[in-house]
């Protein structure tokens, strides 16, 4: 729509234009009364977003004007929907009161509603955060800063390929992204929602560390350790930006920068996430999950920050030590109960002091404050006599905070009211002037009913009433059939249908009094709530260190509930490489399964750093792979483990390879997919490096297939040196274990019991001898006579002699390419003299002669 075209619209539109203009691409809501309406593309797209129905206003310009809308009461429903889906949305209020306003009341965009920087209650989901995300770019390598307003929480990285890149966002999960507007970023960016493209220049580091400066008051910024992060600076000073602007407020609870450095944790791919099922399924859900199974804590902001431990595995021994000495001393005391039913009553202390920050704390935000701080003492008092340096430390943490407890048991009603609008937050006895206003309010309603008393006493007339109303004030009632009565000093104020209304000089005096010493209370409640927020504020740092450590006071309370009702064990982490579990079992599986699970032992030391897993269908391959990883893993993050004890060597990164559907969304076969894996396995995997393999080269014909994989385990073995779990069905793999090649074998068993097949789900030595692939498939209901035919193909494949056995490897074989021929028939000189044999061309008698002699030559 051209500029003369607007010219000829209606003043409303031509306003709607105007605020348009400024936020082109975001959706306004722009406000009408009881209803936010949408106007032209915004409203078509509001319509299929939200399923609200798309209608047409009047005419504006000669032409109808697409229009949608949502009623305010209903908006933030709506909005959670919108950011959500990845959508911002610009609202626009009318500002002033439309009663006074002459001609066309004014309006103006008040807030910008984004994915990632939402703050509101309403909008957040309590167990998650919200990260809003801005990555900058250098050669090969990038910058990352993202930030959760909510929290308060501003963090920057920097890693140095796009696979580190494509990590950490699946790591993160950000709701919205900041990229700069180039080209050249790679397809996987691309098909995120929430993304948002910036001018480049906003993303400089030297314009970027000028504003980083200035927002943090620093002079420089190595306190943060950026100084010489060029790509991190930018990607933090992109974001700031993007905040200041969406936010229009200041943001005094965003106080410093942390670095992380992708050196401290143990790498997770983002396959190898997907695979392991952290804390969501490949199907999307979250059931059945290790998160699932884990997450006992008590807190929203316990559940958050397990979260963000369980997505980002230590390496650091010391820390990791620490926890898990916190949760034995909890098991040891049985602390953690007592401190679990206090956290009941916590609230998300994190998330509140935020909005104190913000300035959109509610009332109610205050009183579980305060309660939360009214039981610090109680808090300390049990953590005091435990004897473990994390605990003491997090005590210490808690501070004492009996000033900002007290200020608010004093300040606030113990059971505020929702809004502050009507008043009634701030308790009695906080503020003398308060008090002193609100009796006069109070008192109004005992002067009211004396009032009424004396007029119908010197009246006569007995239905007289006192009453108030909005528009008009107070006023004296006589119905109509009494108004003849009524006194000369009755000034009538509106005639109703059945009744007159009336005030007196002593009643408008007491109007004006009363009314202005309402307002007058409200505006001081307001007053001193504002200064609450301020005191409150002031203390924000400490305040934010104590939410902090009740958080992790409650994800440890937790580790320790989990390994007492689940009967998970301390993990060691040692120097010395290797993995030692015994009696370990999956978490997740054990969980869901009805019957009792099998544990399984794992040794991998340097001499025995891979183990080729055979085994049927079904027999639990998959399962023992993962519940290694993810013992691995938990031991990483602080927890217990399910294993009766675990011993883990140094660990760098978990890499994983396991079967999952095609990936049609980027338009690659499953052979594809599971290529372009093993690909990032074997670039990437180093001698600390646990590996799962499921299945290698499923996804190709039967010799590729064998061919592939058996390339990929020699490669594993001899250059990668990894500690690998391979699971596989060819048999020939079984081979590979040869003295001094570093290679086990394993395998899981089943037996049949006549028509039954009994999965053993043991690991025991050596290689497996059946694959009952035939009777797994007649177990998922395959027809019998597809069975019974693929029995008939299986006997005749078995006497033509089917691919059979690999090379012997030994060390010095190990690095020698794939023999193929020895998958080819071997010359026969049988074969070759039937091949020379043309049946047509003899007599029945050199017939018999010419199979007497293959017979010998046999
Ligand atoms: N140790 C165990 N104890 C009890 N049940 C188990 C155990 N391991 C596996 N199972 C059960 O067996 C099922 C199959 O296990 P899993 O998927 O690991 O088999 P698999 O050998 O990898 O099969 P496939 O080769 O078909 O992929 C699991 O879903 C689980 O219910």
């Amino acid at each position: 729509m051209s500029a003369s075209d607007q010219a000829q619209h209606t003043p409303l539109m031509k306003q709607f234009f105007a605020a348009k203009a400024e936020y082109p691409d975001i959706l306004l809501f722009f406000r009408m009364g009881d209803f936010y309406e949408l106007f032209y593309d915004d409203a078509r797209k509001a319509a299929r977003l939200l399923d609200i129905t798309l209608t047409q206003r009047g005419a504006s310009a000669g032409a109808p004007i697409p229009m949608a809308g949502v009623p305010v009461h209903a908006m933030e429903g709506y909005l959670a929907r919108l950011v959500a889906l990845g959508e911002s949305v610009a609202i626009c209020e009318q500002i002033g009161d439309p009663a006074l306003a002459k001609g066309l009341v004014e309006r103006k965009v008040v807030r910008i509603v984004t994915p990632g920087t939402v703050t509101d209650e309403a909008l957040l989901q309590e167990r998650r955060d919200t990260l809003l995300m801005a990555v900058s770019r250098g050669r090969g390598s990038f910058g990352l800063a993202w930030a959760d307003l909510a929290g308060g929480r501003f963090l920057v990285s920097e890693v140095g390929s796009e696979d580190q890149l494509a990590a950490e966002l699946a790591r993160l999960d950000p709701a919205e992204i900041l990229l700069p507007d180039e080209d050249g970023w790679p397809p996987f960016l691309a098909a995120l929602p929430g993304l948002r493209r910036r001018p480049p220049w906003g993303f400089e580091a030297d314009a970027c560390r000028r504003q980083l400066l200035r927002f943090f008051q620093l002079h420089d910024l190595t306190g943060f350790g950026l100084e010489d992060k060029p790509l991190a600076i930018g990607a933090a000073g992109a974001l700031l930006a993007y905040v200041e602007e969406t936010q229009k407020q200041r943001l005094p609870h965003l106080t410093a920068i942390a670095f992380e450095s992708a050196d401290d944790g143990i790498a997770i791919n983002a396959a190898t996430r997907r695979h392991l099922e952290l804390d969501s399924r490949t199907d999307g859900r979250v059931e059945h999950t290790l998160l699932g199974v884990l997450d006992a804590s008590i807190s929203p902001m316990g559940g958050r920050l397990l979260r963000r431990w369980l997505n980002r595995p230590l390496r650091d021994r010391r820390v990791l030590g620490e926890r898990h000495h916190a949760v034995a001393t909890f098991i040891e005391s049985g602390a953690h109960d007592a401190l679990r039913e206090r956290f009941r009553g916590l609230g998300d202390v994190e998330r509140i002091l935020s909005r104190i920050a913000l300035r959109s704390a509610r009332p109610r935000d205050l009183s579980t404050l305060r309660d939360g701080l009214a039981m610090l003492p109680d808090l300390r008092a049990l953590l005091a006599p435990l004897d473990s340096p994390r605990l003491a430390a997090l005590a210490a943490e808690l501070g004492e905070h009996a000033d900002n407890a007290a200020l608010l048991a004093r300040a606030v009603v113990p059971q505020p009211p929702v809004l502050l609008r009507d008043g009634g937050v701030i308790a009695e006895g906080f503020d003398a002037e308060l008090d002193e206003l609100r009796v006069l309010s109070t008192n109004a309603d005992q002067f009211l009913i004396d009032l009424e008393a004396r007029e119908r006493a010197a009246t006569g007339i007995a239905t007289l009433k006192v009453g108030y109303n909005r528009v008009h004030g107070y006023f004296i009632e006589i119905s109509k059939g009494q108004s003849e009565r009524a006194p000369t000093h009755y000034t009538r104020r509106q005639t109703l249908t059945g009744a007159e209304r009336y005030i007196t000089e002593e009643l408008k005096a007491f109007e004006d009094k009363v009314l202005s010493a309402r307002e007058r209370s409200l505006a001081r409640e307001k007053g001193l709530y504002e200064e609450l927020l301020d005191a409150l504020n002031g203390r924000l740092e400490a305040l934010k260190r104590c939410a902090g450590a009740l958080s992790e006071l409650d994800v440890l309370a937790a580790f320790a509930e989990r390994a007492q009702a689940l009967d998970w064990s301390r993990p060691e982490l040692t120097d010395a490489p290797g993995l030692r579990i015994e009696r370990g079992r999956h978490p997740v599986v054990e969980a869901v399964r009805s019957e009792p699970f099998e544990p399984n032992d794992l040794v991998l030391d340097e001499n025995r750093r891979m183990l080729v897993i055979t085994g049927p269908n079904m027999g639990g391959k998959s399962t023992y792979m993962r519940q290694n990883a993810l013992i691995v893993l938990l031991a990483h993050i602080g927890s217990f483990v399910p294993a009766s004890h675990a011993v883990i060597g140094p660990t760098d990164r978990i890499l994983t390879r396991i079967g999952a559907g095609d990936d049609l969304a980027r338009g690659q076969s499953t052979f594809m997919v599971e290529m372009a894996e093993t690909s990032y396995i074997l670039h990437h995997a180093t001698a600390q490096s646990l590996v799962l393999m499921d299945e290698i080269g499923r996804g190709t014909s039967t010799y590729d297939g064998l061919a592939l994989a058996e390339a990929c385990a020699r490669h594993l073995a001899h250059h990668n040196r990894a500690y690998t779990l391979f699971a596989t069905h060819y048999f020939e793999l079984t081979a590979l274990a040869e003295p001094g090649s570093g290679i086990a074998n394993v395998h899981l068993d089943a037996v049949e019991h006549g028509d039954r097949l009994v999965f053993m789900h043991a690991v025991k030595d050596g290689p497996a001898n059946r694959s009952f692939g035939l009777q797994v498939a007649a177990l998922a209901g395959l027809p019998r006579a597809v069975v019974e035919q693929a029995r008939r193909t299986l006997v005749e494949l078995e006497q033509r002699g089917a691919p059979t056995a690999v090379a012997a490897t030994s060390p010095e074989t190990l690095d020698s390419p794939l023999q193929f021929g020895l998958f080819e028939p071997q010359p026969s000189p049988a074969m070759e003299a039937l091949a020379a044999i043309d049946p047509d061309e003899l007599t029945p008698k050199q017939a018999l002669e010419a199979l007497y002699r293959l017979k010998l030559l046999r």
